[in-house]
């Protein structure tokens, strides 16, 4: 069953009126020290005057099972029981971990999403996968549990850094490329200067919602919501081992996309004019993503962990046209490779 989604500047006080409910017991809120500053402020008027709230720190290496176990030990203080709702209020790390978290605690609370970066506004919160990272591996640990609605209010994006909106845009363009050649084609000649996200995020949603909709548990037609992970993936494992090269979902997602992009040519789907399109236009907006030759190989090696691996064969996502995507093609470790240093000569 697909969440109830609401989108745009109404759609707090949609959560409201169901935090008010007499079914709702303890409402407890789970933050990063960002989004407690700059955005719990904007929600509270709208939580019951009664509530907790967890303070997480910000950022991907706290996606993990210590980060969850600080969020069960504020619902067992808080001695939350199965009536009791958790409110994730972030981004993409929050409402992971927040929705598996809740999906966990006495097997099985309602959780609700308040996205609040552009990336966990058109993806993330979107789908019911949760989950944290484990020994390196993104995503490890986690289930498909759907939230009990998905909260959208644009205001948010407000206080985002520019790297941050940049990052949420890469998810938009793999919505565009995988299933909405108009989107592309008009999209990319407006780029990131929009005004007003709202209907950007609800096209985006709608494209993902109904994807889903037809393979909640991902068994064929999800995988191409994958599209751009299997090497953006491995890319953003491998960097996160390395101190001091962070890098971000979407920047990863995005030089994933060109990877993968120039794989789907090399297996004959996608022809080269139209992997020049995708190339241009990531390259004017994502900087390439730095690595020398010589990590490469170890790069690729996360890719023998990627979800979506049948045993030892990798099975990628890959584009037969801009807007049409075919999952479970096999590659080789050696395919990946060979695509990231395709993208680190281009
Ligand atoms: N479940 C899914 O389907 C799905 C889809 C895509 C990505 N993801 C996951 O999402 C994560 C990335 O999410 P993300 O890009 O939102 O990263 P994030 O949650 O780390 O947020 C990015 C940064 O922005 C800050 N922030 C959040 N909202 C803000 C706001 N309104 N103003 C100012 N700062 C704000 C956060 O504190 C953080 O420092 C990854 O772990 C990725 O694997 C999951
Ligand atoms: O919702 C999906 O399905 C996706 O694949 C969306 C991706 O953008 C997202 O990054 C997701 O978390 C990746 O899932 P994983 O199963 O590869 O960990
Ligand atoms: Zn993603």
């Amino acid at each position: 069953m697909v969440a109830p989604l609401f989108i745009g500047s109404e759609s707090l006080a949609e959560l409201a009126a169901l935090l008010a409910r007499p079914a709702v017991g303890q409402v407890i809120v789970v933050t990063d020290d960002n989004t407690q500053r700059l955005c719990y402020p904007l929600l509270r008027p709208y939580l019951p005057a009664k509530h907790s709230v967890v303070v997480l720190p910000a950022g991907e290496e706290f996606k993990t099972l210590s980060s969850c176990e600080l969020v069960w030990n504020e619902l067992t203080t808080e001695r939350a029981d199965r009536f009791a709702v958790v409110v994730n209020l972030g981004g993409g790390v929050i409402t992971d971990l927040g929705g598996f978290s809740a999906a966990l605690y006495k097997r099985g609370i309602r959780f609700m999403q308040v996205p609040t970066t552009l990336l966990a506004q058109v993806d993330a919160s979107v789908g019911g996968k949760t989950g944290v990272d484990y020994q390196g591996f993104k995503n490890h640990i986690g289930v498909f549990q759907e939230p009990a609605g998905v909260f959208i209010d644009p205001q948010f994006l407000q206080t985002l850094d520019p790297r941050q909106l940049k990052s949420g845009y890469a998810e938009i363009v793999k919505h565009w490329l995988i299933a909405d050649a108009d989107a592309f084609a008009t999209g990319r000649h407006i780029g990131l200067f929009v005004e007003d996200w709202t209907p950007i995020i609800r096209a985006s949603v709608k494209t993902k919602e109904a994807i889903v909709a037809q393979d909640p548990l991902e068994s064929g037609l999800r995988k191409i919501l994958n599209f751009g992970h299997t090497v953006g993936h491995a890319l953003e494992s491998y960097l996160l081992t390395q101190p001091s090269r962070e890098i971000l979902h979407g920047e990863a997602v995005a030089a994933g996309m060109i990877c993968e992009s120039w794989l789907s040519v090399q297996k004959g789907l996608l022809s080269p004019e139209e992997l020049d399109k995708i190339e241009t236009f990531l390259f004017s907006i994502y900087e390439k993503v730095p690595f020398v030759s010589l990590e490469t190989e170890a790069i690729a090696d996360f890719a023998r962990q990627d979800k979506k691996n049948a045993g030892t064969t990798i099975n990628c996502t890959l584009l037969e046209a801009i807007g049409r995507a075919v999952y479970d093609q096999p590659i080789t470790v050696q395919d990946v490779a060979d695509s990231l240093r395709y993208y680190q000569k281009i």
